[in-house]
């Protein structure tokens, strides 16, 4: 039996795609199934599944399910389920539009896990920058996270999904950030469904530079919730006020995405979608 599957990323952060709109081609779709998509080596390579789902088929509370027409199932490249992923939102609009699926000159709502997200396509064209309406970020308070012997003080931010944001001196993999082979440290009872930790450098004002290191796919090339949280502690930090519009330029490994946080305090993403190989697969 094969199955279809397309390739794509948003600021190179990756993912195998597969399209089930009737929930008959990849059943359970277990974590080892997942894992094996996304091995680098003896699979097709990602960060992480998103599987397209028509909306009418979930029936978890707290979807927004009922007021979209598709449902984003996010796995992480271990095969663990998380509540969102921000980069790949976009690439899953991306693949709606391409495919006809939706249309990009109308605010698209998708249901995820962490609720109802809309989103929209820059100038209604299908092939330019994607924003996504991210919601209000929670703010969780101060913790600590640490690589080997060095630790630094961090903000909790919850996306929809947990984020922990250090500001550093640098980012760079010789300095004590290192290569972040192996999860950082944190405090589990802060975190008891674990984190993604980001790592920031101030580049200018308005302007950052971060690494990620994800729950459940490890270092990647960027998150796209993980620079919402980013930009929501350096703004914060910066002493925005209530009711303040504020934007920040995140730059990632993998590319740049653009946060602005609404005088209304939501988050609003914006960046790349490529979608960049389809075939079939019998993993
Ligand atoms: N890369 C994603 C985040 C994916 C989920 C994350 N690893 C988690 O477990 O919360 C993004 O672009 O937001």
């Amino acid at each position: 039996m094969t199955y279809p599957f397309l390739k794509g990323h948003g600021t190179e952060n990756d993912f195998v795609l597969l399209p089930d709109p009737d929930l008959h081609l990849h059943g359970e779709l277990p974590a080892s199934r997942v894992a094996a998509l996304c091995d680098r080596r003896a699979g097709l390579g990602g960060d992480g599944v998103l599987r397209v789902v028509r909306a009418r088929y979930v029936d978890q509370p707290g979807t927004g399910a009922e007021q979209a027409e598709w449902f984003m199932d996010y796995r992480n490249a271990d095969g663990s389920v998380a509540e969102m992923c921000g980069n790949g939102i976009r690439v899953f609009a991306r693949h709606l539009v391409t495919e006809g699926l939706a249309d990009a000159s109308a605010p698209l709502p998708v249901a995820t896990r962490d609720g109802l997200k809309t989103i929209t396509f820059a100038g209604g064209a299908a092939d330019g920058e994607i924003s996504v309406d991210m919601g209000v970020p929670r703010l969780m308070g101060d913790t600590t996270v640490a690589v080997g012997e060095t630790s630094w003080g961090a903000v909790g931010v919850d996306m929809g999904n947990p984020h922990a944001v250090a500001f550093v001196e640098s980012v760079d993999a010789g300095g004590p950030v290192g290569p972040l082979l192996a999860e950082p440290t944190f405090d589990r009872s802060f975190y008891p469904a674990g984190v993604n930790v980001e790592f920031v450098e101030d580049v200018a004002p308005g302007h950052v530079r971060m690494r990620v290191h994800e729950r459940g796919s490890g270092e990647t090339r960027s998150c796209g919730t993980g620079a919402c949280a980013v930009a929501v502690a350096s703004a914060l930090r910066d002493g925005r006020a209530e009711g303040e519009a504020v934007t920040r330029v995140v730059d990632l490994p993998g590319g740049t995405l653009t946060v602005d946080w609404t005088a209304e305090g939501r988050i609003v993403m914006t960046g790349p979608a490529v979608l960049v190989a389809r075939g079939e697969t019998d993993l």
